[in-house]
C-alpha cells in the first residue's frame, strides 16, 4: 500500500480497494468549488477539426471561426501559422515561443513539415509528443513519474484485438517511421505503441467553456480519478487551463469521481462502454441501483413519469402492459445501437424520425435514451442552419424536462450552459422570426430570467473568474438595459433563483411549460 500523496490541498492520492488508485477529499469540500487545476497540462493540442481556428498553445478560438451562439465578447483572436511546417497556429509569440521551447514543437515542426500537406491525427501527435517529453526529462522527474504511473491496460487492449488494437499498432508503427525523419530523437513502435494505450485510458477531450470539443488533453494529475456514473466531480477547460470542480459537498475522505462517458446514456450503454474502452465493471452507486432517472417511464394517459421499477403509474393506476413497454425499448435500443455505429445517417431528417418514433411509442418520456442525445443533436444541427425557431424547440424541451431530471444541481455546468444556449437563440428568435412564439411569450422577460439564472449558477459552475463567467455577466448587463432594470440590486436580487421565483415571470413559466407540452404532442402524433 503505498502513501497518500497530495494532489491538491483539497485531494489527496492513495491506493484504492478495486481501482488502482483513486483520489480522495482531504476536508469537506463546499459544493461548486475548484478541487484542481492544471495550468499546463502534459498534452493539450487542437484536433484535425480545429488545427486551423485554435491556437496550438492556449488553445484560444480564432474569433471568426468561433461557432456564432455562444463566443460573442471575446477579445479578438488572430492566429498565424508557424512558419516552419505551416501546420500549426498561435495567437501570439509569447504562445508560440512557449510551444517551441517547453512543449515539443521544436522536435515535432520537422515531422509535420516532412508529412505536409497530410496532417497526422491527434493521437500520432499526443504519443510522439507524450514520448519526447518522457525521454526527455531526468528520471524520477515528474512529468517521467506521472507518464509511467498512468494505466495502459496494454494486455487488456491485445487480449480484445480488434480495431482499437489494430489502430493502436499502425498510429505507434507510423509515429516511430515519422520520428526518423528528426535528428533528435527517433521511438521504437512498441513504446510508442505503449503511449498510445495509456492516452487512451487517461486522455480526455479539451473541451471550450461551453461544452464544444475542440482538442485531445493528458495530464496526469487529472488522470488520476476514478468514473463514477453519478459523479462528485466535473473536468472543465478554460483554455488550456483544466479545473475539477466539485457537483456537490463532498465530506472528508470521501473518493472524487468524475464521469468518463455519455451520462445522457442507458445503464447497458454506460456498462459496456466503460468494459470496452477502461476495462472496469462499473459498480457505481447509479449502476448499482434499482432506479434508473433516466429509464423511467412516461404514463400514456396522464403523462406522468413511472419509475423504472414499476409499471403502475402512481398518479392514474394506468398500468404499461408489456405489449406497449417490450417494443418500444427494443426500439430505443435499435436506435442507439444504429447511431453508434460509424457513418452512420445522422442528417436532420433521420434524427427527428427517430424522435417521432421514439415518442410515437408514448410510453418512452424525453428522459429516456437516446431521446435526450436526439433533442441535442438536433438542436446543434438547427443551430448550425439558423433555424432558430426549431433550434429553440429543442433546447427548451431540454431545459424543461430533462435537466432537472439528470442534474440535479441547477449549477451543473451542463445545465448552465443549456440555460445560456437557450437564452442565445432566444435572442435570434426574437430577432428574426418573433412571429409565432411572439404572441406567446414576452422575450425579454423571459431572456432576463433565463440569463439571471445562469449568471447565480455561473460562480458555482465555472468560477467567478471564467470566460463563461465573464460573457454571461456582460451579456446580462446588456438584458438589464433592454428590459429597463439599472439597479443591479434588483437584478441580484433574483440570481440563481430560477424562472419562477421572479416576479412577472410564474405566467411565462407556464406558456413555456405549455409551448414544449404542444411540441411534444405534435412529434407523438405525427
Ligand atoms: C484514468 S485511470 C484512473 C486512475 C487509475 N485508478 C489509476 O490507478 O491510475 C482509468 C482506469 O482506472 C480504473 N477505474 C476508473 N474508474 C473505475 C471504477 N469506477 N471502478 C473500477 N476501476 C476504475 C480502470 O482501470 C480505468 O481504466
Amino acid at each position: 500500500m503505498s502513501p497518500p500523496v497530495n494532489l491538491s490541498p483539497s485531494a489527496y492520492l492513495k491506493d484504492h480497494p478495486s481501482a488502482g488508485r483513486g483520489v480522495f477529499a482531504s476536508g469537506t469540500i463546499p459544493a461548486g468549488t475548484e478541487i484542481l487545476s492544471v495550468a499546463d497540462p502534459l498534452i493539450c493540442i487542437p484536433d484535425e477539426a480545429h488545427l486551423d481556428s485554435c491556437c496550438h498553445y492556449c488553445m484560444a478560438e480564432a474569433t471568426d471561426e468561433a461557432p456564432s451562439v455562444n463566443q460573442a465578447y471575446r477579445a479578438p483572436v488572430k492566429l498565424s501559422y508557424c512558419l516552419g511546417c505551416r501546420v500549426v497556429k498561435y495567437c501570439s509569440k509569447a504562445c508560440q515561443t512557449t510551444d517551441w521551447k517547453q512543449k515539443a514543437h521544436k522536435y515535432e515542426c520537422v515531422i509535420y513539415k516532412a508529412q505536409y500537406p497530410r496532417i497526422l491525427p491527434v493521437t500520432a501527435r499526443a504519443i510522439l509528443r507524450m514520448a519526447k517529453q518522457f525521454l526527455s526529462e531526468t528520471p524520477g522527474s515528474n512529468i517521467v513519474g506521472g507518464i509511467g504511473a498512468l494505466k495502459a491496460h496494454a494486455e487488456d487492449f491485445a487480449k480484445i484485438g480488434g480495431d482499437i488494437w489494430e489502430m493502436a499498432n499502425l498510429t505507434a508503427k507510423a509515429a516511430a517511421e515519422f520520428s526518423k525523419v528528426s535528428k533528435q530523437i527517433s521511438f521504437e513502435p512498441e513504446f510508442l505503441r505503449d503511449m498510445y494505450c495509456k492516452l487512451l485510458i487517461n486522455s480526455a477531450s479539451v473541451v471550450t467553456q461551453t461544452f464544444d470539443p475542440i482538442g485531445l488533453c493528458l495530464a496526469y494529475q487529472s488522470a488520476m480519478f476514478n468514473h463514477s456514473c453519478d459523479p462528485n466531480a466535473v473536468m472543465m477547460f478554460d483554455g488550456r487551463q483544466l479545473s475539477i470542480r466539485s457537483l456537490k459537498e463532498i465530506t472528508k475522505d470521501t473518493e472524487i469521481t468524475i464521469s468518463y462517458i455519455d451520462n445522457l446514456a442507458s445503464r447497458k450503454e454506460r456498462k459496456e462502454e466503460l468494459k470496452s474502452r477502461y476495462f472496469f465493471d462499473c459498480s457505481c452507486s447509479l449502476c448499482s441501483s434499482g432506479v434508473q432517472p433516466l429509464e423511467s417511464l412516461q404514463c400514456p394517459k396522464c403523462n406522468v413519469l413511472i419509475t423504472t421499477n414499476t409499471t403502475t403509474c402512481t398518479n392514474c393506476g394506468e398500468i404499461v402492459t408489456e405489449d406497449e413497454l417490450t417494443p418500444a425499448i427494443a426500439l430505443s435500443t435499435s436506435i442507439t445501437t444504429q447511431r453508434n455505429k460509424k457513418n452512420v445517417d445522422k442528417s436532420i431528417a433521420s434524427t427527428l424520425k427517430s424522435l417521432k418514433q421514439l415518442y410515437g411509442t408514448r410510453v418512452l418520456p424525453s428522459t429516456f435514451p437516446p431521446i435526450p442525445q436526439l433533442h441535442r443533436d438536433l438542436a446543434t444541427s438547427y443551430i448550425d442552419e439558423g433555424n432558430w425557431k426549431s433550434a429553440f424547440l429543442h433546447l427548451l424541451t431540454l431545459y424543461v424536462k430533462v435537466y432537472p431530471n439528470m442534474y440535479a444541481t441547477p449549477y451543473h455546468p451542463v445545465r448552465v450552459v443549456g440555460t445560456f444556449t437557450l437564452a442565445m437563440v432566444l435572442i435570434q428568435v426574437a430577432v428574426d422570426e418573433p412571429e409565432g412564439f411572439g404572441e406567446r411569450i414576452d422575450f425579454t422577460k423571459v431572456l432576463y430570467g433565463l440569463l439571471t439564472v445562469v449568471c447565480g449558477n455561473v460562480e458555482k459552475s465555472h468560477g467567478g473568474n471564467s470566460s463563461f463567467a465573464e460573457m454571461a455577466r456582460r451579456k446580462m448587463e446588456e438584458v438589464k438595459i433592454d428590459v429597463g432594470i439599472d439597479s443591479n440590486r434588483e437584478a441580484d436580487k433574483w440570481m440563481g433563483k430560477g424562472l419562477k421565483a421572479i416576479p412577472g415571470l410564474e405566467g411565462e413559466v407556464a406558456k413555456l411549460i405549455k409551448i414544449v407540452d404542444e411540441f411534444l404532442e405534435t412529434l407523438k402524433s405525427d
